[in-house]
């Protein structure tokens, strides 16, 4: 069978100085749905930072294709990270938005301006293509960042929370396109709350409470 797309290997993280888990291992193929869930404080966002490789683990290795992250840092072009900060560019336009990261990532203007419009469209952007972010309420922001991982066509698309803003119908739009990108091959990992979110995923991790800090021990 092919190398995992995505795989983690006896991961630690720690935050605010507690041990979120010591001995985390998975994997996700190509084209496979993983949901994320526990509690609020779990770690899921922890854990979604570090598979991108944008947080260090205390321990253990990221892989992608079966190579580690940490010494191949090039690999981090293959994964998209839709965090619920966003990380958009407000004085853009949301088609703005998509068509830099294109561009950053090898696309012709015309093929970046065309992909752009599209993965609005299918979020149901397509009249706010021309707003500013700034304009643009929170569950329309989170859809744009939505569409520009998509529209990356990442080997690895990780989401956090990526329904939390949304209304059902938004909801669902959000789901479908999200789904429809691990059916193109992505192996697709969602942090979420919401069972729904969860049904439509091939497998549920659980991220136990976090391990409350010792007395006087010290924060990392
Ligand atoms: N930079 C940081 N400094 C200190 N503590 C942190 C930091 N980042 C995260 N934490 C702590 O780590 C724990 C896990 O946080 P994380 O955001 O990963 O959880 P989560 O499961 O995503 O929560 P939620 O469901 O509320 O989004 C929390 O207790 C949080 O306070």
């Amino acid at each position: 069978m092919a190398e995992p797309a995505l795989a983690c290997h006896a991961l630690h993280c720690r935050a605010g100085g507690r041990d979120l888990f010591t001995d985390l291992s998975f994997q996700v193929h190509a084209g496979e749905r993983l949901a994320l869930m526990g509690p609020s404080g779990s770690g899921k966002t922890t854990l979604l930072t570090t598979l991108a490789g944008l947080l260090p683990p205390v321990g253990g290795q990221v892989l992608v294709g079966g190579v580690p992250l940490a010494e191949n840092p090039g690999l981090r072009r293959e994964i998209a990270l839709v965090l619920q900060s966003y990380g958009l560019l407000t004085l853009l336009t949301a088609a703005e938005n998509i068509e830099v990261v294109l561009r950053a990532a090898g696309r012709d203007p015309r093929q970046a301006i065309a992909e752009a419009a599209a993965a609005l469209e299918r979020l149901g952007l397509g009249r706010h293509a021309g707003h500013l972010i700034e304009e643009l309420s929170g569950g329309q922001q989170q859809r744009v960042a939505i569409a520009r991982a998509i529209a990356l066509r990442p080997r690895v698309l990780l989401a956090d929370e990526p329904t939390a803003e949304q209304d059902a119908a938004n909801r669902a739009l959000v789901l479908d396109a999200l789904i429809a990108a691990a059916d193109r091959g992505a192996a697709l990992v969602i942090a979420t709350h919401d069972p729904e979110v969860a049904e439509r995923c091939d497998r549920v991790i659980e991220l136990r409470a976090a391990v409350p800090r010792a007395q006087g021990s010290p924060a990392r």
